[in-house]
């Protein structure tokens, strides 16, 4: 699904936020990825997302290098993933349905389709009995739960994570998790970068672990 070859990548006048990095993720799998803050955990999912561009190496996303990719492209390719955020980033003033539903709006769907989607996907993070509500009016793990549905309302093949746990309590952050194992086990490759110790310790899977920008193997 993404084999990652020699990539480097450094910041506009900053030191490199990641170096010579080579592994790969297979279609199917279920992944951490670990690493203290300013490891680069995020340099590295924005890089899959196409958000920055390496310096050096490549990337290949199902067989295709998206380090080549021009910027026409890109749209393509973020269609094909989905990102969960550690804020949500909701827009407050529009109900959840009509957040869970902007992406499919993005990609110029129909109406209809669009409606049943959104719907089929607030009803698989169990929260179709609030479509209607505003973001403020859920607590912090249903509104993380939207920003799932908002992810995967395009059923994409790669569902990336960054500190989706972060800002959640132990019992909710084994939900979320068990959310991402469902997706998994429907056959969604999942990549999730945490500082949550507790969690992978309970939920033991594949690990990489970043060091200063560095896979530690
Ligand atoms: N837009 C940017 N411009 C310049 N430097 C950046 C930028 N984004 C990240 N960096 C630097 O790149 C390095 C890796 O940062 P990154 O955000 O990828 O780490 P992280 O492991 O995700 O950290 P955290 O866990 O705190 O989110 C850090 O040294 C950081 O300061």
């Amino acid at each position: 699904m993404i084999r990652f070859s020699n990539v480097s990548k450094a910041y506009l006048g900053g030191k490199p936020a990641l170096q010579g990095l080579t592994f790969h993720l297979p279609v199917g799998s279920m992944t951490y990825l670990m690493g203290h803050s300013g490891a680069g955990k995020s340099t590295l999912l924005k890089l899959i997302m196409g958000i920055e561009r390496a310096n050096g190496g490549n990337i290949w996303f199902n067989g295709h290098d998206i380090t080549r990719l021009n910027k026409h492209e890109i749209p393509f390719l973020r269609r094909q993933i989905g990102m969960v955020h550690q804020d949500y980033r909701l827009l407050s003033d529009r109900s959840i349905l009509d957040n869970v539903s902007l992406p499919l709006i993005i990609s110029g769907m129909h109406p209809h389709e669009i409606k049943r989607r959104a719907s089929a996907a607030l009803d698989r993070v169990g929260l179709l009995n609030r479509a209607n509500h505003l973001p403020i009016h859920l607590s912090g793990g249903e509104q993380q739960r939207v920003d799932i549905a908002r992810a995967i309302v395009n059923r994409p093949q790669l569902l990336l994570a960054d500190e989706p746990t972060g800002n959640l309590d132990e019992a909710l952050s084994l939900d979320i998790f068990s959310l991402f194992e469902e997706f998994n086990r429907a056959g969604v490759t999942v990549l999730i970068a945490t500082h949550d110790r507790a969690l992978v310790q309970q939920k033991p899977k594949p690990c990489l672990i970043l060091e200063q920008g560095h896979l530690r193997y």
